[in-house]
């Protein structure tokens, strides 16, 4: 496949396949995640438990790893599924969530690169720039107000990490070492709803399922989420970001390949 409104057929085959996307996510986000697999047309499931894993994430057509709530019995269970997904061709994408902020967090994130073969890293510049022991401002699990050249930053992630690297912010950069994406759509009002990352990582998944091109799935995930955000903000952002996460998990389900390639912003760098 050659550009993004091919890619953007993607969301068609999400939607006929239903892939089962397996996430070892974190607390805060779980319910969201599966409310919001369900609503682009995928099927979630979340299973933690070491003696499980493997088996979960071999029957699975994307793991999904996410360290926002991490600790050790949950990262071992991560390093188990991601082994086993390796094993049996499944593709695994990692939310570093809060990878630079603590020691624990960034060290964590570095081990799973380094143990389990990465389809997709998803992350704020803040989180990407630690994972390559770059500085970049941090608050948390959000990227602070740090400036740099996010591009090259994405470039220089995918080609050191070996996996295709997603920067998101106002804008998203999509990178795989040879070709680069910008991506311009989404909502200010996204940050105002905890998950809004960790789902699209999910989001990710599900495409990935589908699609053996990572790079073609991450763009054609990262432009239909924007694009859904900006039509659940013309609907209910003016009423705030309660009415506005429940218009986004409808948008979720109603945007179309069309209202992708019509309001979709996407340029190849
Ligand atoms: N200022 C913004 N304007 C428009 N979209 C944004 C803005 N900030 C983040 N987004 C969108 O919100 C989603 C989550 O990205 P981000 O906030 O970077 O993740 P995280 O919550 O993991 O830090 C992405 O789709 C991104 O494009
Ligand atoms: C608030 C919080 N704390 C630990 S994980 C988490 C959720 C982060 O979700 P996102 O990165 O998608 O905003
Ligand atoms: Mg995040």
């Amino acid at each position: 496949m050659a550009n993004w409104h091919e890619w953007v057929e993607l969301l068609e085959r999400v939607r006929e396949e239903n892939p089962l996307v397996h996430n070892i996510t974190n607390v805060v986000v779980t319910n969201f995640t599966a409310n919001g697999l369900l609503a682009l047309g995928a099927s979630p499931v979340m299973a933690y438990a070491k003696e499980e894993v493997g088996e979960m994430a071999q029957l699975a057509g994307a793991l999904v790893l996410n360290i926002g709530t991490l600790n050790d019995k949950e990262v071992e269970a991560m390093l188990v599924a991601g082994q086993a997904a390796n094993e049996a061709g499944v593709p695994v994408i990692f939310d570093p969530v809060g990878a630079g902020a603590t020691r624990y967090r960034t060290e964590t994130a570095r081990r799973i690169v380094g143990q389990v073969k990465l389809a997709v890293i998803r992350g704020n510049a803040a989180e990407i720039a630690h994972m390559i022991g770059e500085a970049w401002a941090i608050k948390g699990v959000d990227a602070g107000g740090g400036s740099g050249d996010r591009v090259a930053l994405a470039k220089r992630a995918a080609e050191q990490l070996g996996a295709v690297v997603a920067i998101t912010g106002k804008e998203d950069v999509v990178a795989d070492g040879q070709r680069t994406y910008l991506i311009q759509n989404g909502h200010p009002l996204l940050t105002k709803v905890t998950g809004a990352g960790c789902l699209l990582t999910s989001v990710v998944g599900a495409f990935a399922a589908v699609e053996r091109d990572a790079a073609a799935a991450a763009v054609a995930a990262l432009v239909y989420y924007g694009v859904a955000a900006e039509q659940a903000a013309a609907k209910a952002g003016e009423r705030g970001p309660g009415s506005f996460q429940t218009a986004f998990l409808d948008a979720l389900a109603y945007t179309s390949v069309d209202d992708v390639k019509r309001y979709g912003r996407v340029e190849q760098r």
